[in-house]
């Protein structure tokens, strides 16, 4: 799991992540008897907290921390490397790092965007079939901002629409491929974490839009995060879903499908 400290995904671990231990196992045969997970983000300090509670609730054998900043192409390579050196193979990637700040907004594509793509070609080297990999699954976050536009934040809503396209594209590129790698994506409504806090400051030219982002938030309500993890192991666990969209609204998710031209 890439970006896995703080915000959405820190709340799998407590909630629900080992619960759905067996469903996952069962997807793949040199798995072994238990989930064991690698967490690559850049942010140490959480790391090193986190890491404590971790361990001691799940024990040290079944958790790895790699520090990987998703913008640096050796990090991620090397931790992609130390995580198959130490687990054997890797069959789950959440690319979960994502940043909102539209003042510095190459920074946002280059992590929201370019991160994911990054991130999944360099998987696919240990997971693709055709390379001796066993195949996999991948879920990219995305955003509902994915799907549809956030007006005060045009550069997110573009990074996350690119992860919503890759996703979609990348699934039946691999399918077509025979690589036995699915890709999807989950697109969550808001959610109370560190990203979705201090607002106005992180929509620079259009901090003054901030109020019908409120209306927005008023309209949409907020997501728990315990509701992301679940969607996030649906699109693990149920293996029609390929390519999909999974939107996460406060009282319920549902699937987007991609809009054919020829309709
Ligand atoms: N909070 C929200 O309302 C929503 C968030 N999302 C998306 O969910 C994902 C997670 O966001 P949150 O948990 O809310 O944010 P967060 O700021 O609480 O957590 C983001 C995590 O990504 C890591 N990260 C950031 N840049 C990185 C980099 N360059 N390399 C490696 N790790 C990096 C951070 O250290 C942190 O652990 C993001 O992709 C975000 O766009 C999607 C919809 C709603
Ligand atoms: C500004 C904080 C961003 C926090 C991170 C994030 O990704 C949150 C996204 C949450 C919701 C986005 C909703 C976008 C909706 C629009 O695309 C559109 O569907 C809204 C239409 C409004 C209407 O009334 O028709």
């Amino acid at each position: 799991m890439i970006g896995a400290f703080v915000g959405i995904f820190e709340a799998q671990f407590s909630q629900c992540f080992w619960a759905h231990e067996e469903a996952a196992l069962g997807l793949w045969t040199d798995c072994g008897s238990s989930l064991q997970v690698a967490l690559l983000d850049m942010n140490k300090t959480e790391a090193e907290s986190l890491m404590q509670t971790l361990t001691k609730q799940y024990g040290q054998e079944r958790l790895l921390f790699l520090h990987c900043d998703v913008e640096q192409e050796e990090q991620v390579k090397a931790a992609f490397q130390k995580t198959m050196d130490t687990f054997g193979g890797i069959h789950i990637l959440c690319n979960n790092a994502g940043i909102l700040n539209e003042s510095t907004w190459e920074k946002m594509i280059s992590v929201n965007l370019v991160g994911v793509i990054r991130a999944t070609y360099l998987v696919l080297e240990h997971m693709n079939k055709l390379k001796g990999g066993q195949g996999g699954v991948i879920v990219n976050t995305a955003s509902l901002a994915g799907i549809g536009p956030l007006v005060s934040c045009p550069v997110y809503t573009a990074s996350k629409h690119g992860v919503v396209g890759f996703t979609r594209a990348m699934s039946a590129a691999s399918a077509l491929s025979g690589y036995g790698v699915r890709v999807n994506c989950l697109c969550p409504g808001f959610v109370q974490t560190g990203l979705f806090s201090n607002i106005p400051a992180r929509l620079g030219p259009f901090s003054h839009l901030k109020d019908g982002t409120q209306l927005l938030v008023e309209k949409f309500g907020i997501v728990n995060m315990s509701q992301v993890v679940e969607a996030f192991f649906e699109l693990v666990t149920d293996e029609t879903k390929d390519g999909a969209a999974l939107l996460v609204f406060q009282q319920e998710r549902k699937y987007m499908p991609a809009v054919s031209v020829t309709d």
